[in-house]
């Protein structure tokens, strides 16, 4: 299974992207991952138009999807999950022989409708609003979490 997480952005502070670096090259132990930064749409003048900003980055979004993969788009506002949650997800979708998992963390905005409808599960980290830059750190750091779950390694000690 292949792994691929597209992220709307870039990481700016150094802090977020030795640590996301740190858990990229930690995942990459268990199987291949790739991950994509799309450009963020431009907000421009004093009332950003949300809704055009989301349709734009969708689109964007929604054109790297590879046809077939499994979809699993984060947000708050989807169902939440616990660590051995996700470490069962990943290994119900490597013992079905997915071949590609796709993660998506949208941008400062949000998600357009377009991208949620794609998704085959809505994934919350936690009911708290994240920056788009903490959430990638976060899910990164579950997804090792759930691979030393999953291999029964030290870790998540418990
Ligand atoms: C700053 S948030 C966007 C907030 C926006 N107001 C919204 O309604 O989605 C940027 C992105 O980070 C991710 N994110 C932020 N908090 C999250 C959480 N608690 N669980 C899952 N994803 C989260 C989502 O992918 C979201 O689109």
């Amino acid at each position: 299974m292949k792994l691929r997480l597209l992220c709307v952005g870039k990481l700016s502070e150094p802090w977020l992207k030795a640590g996301a670096s740190e858990y990229q090259e930690r995942i990459g132990r268990y199987l291949p991952l790739t991950l994509s930064e799309l450009r963020e749409e431009k907000g421009g003048g004093k009332k950003p138009d949300a809704r055009y900003i989301q349709e734009q980055e969708g689109a964007r979004i929604l054109d790297r999807i590879p046809p077939g993969a499994f979809v699993i788009v984060l947000d708050e506002g989807g169902s939440p999950f616990t660590s051995e949650k996700v470490a069962g997800l990943l290994e119900h979708h490597m013992v079905q022989g997915t071949a590609e998992l796709v993660m998506v963390i949208g941008g400062a905005y949000g998600l357009s409708a377009g991208v949620k409808k794609r998704a085959d599960l809505l994934l919350s980290l936690s009911a708290l609003t994240l920056t788009h830059q903490m959430a990638r750190l976060f899910l990164l750091e579950q997804i090792y979490r759930g691979f030393t779950i999953v291999r029964n390694e030290p870790y998540h000690n418990r």
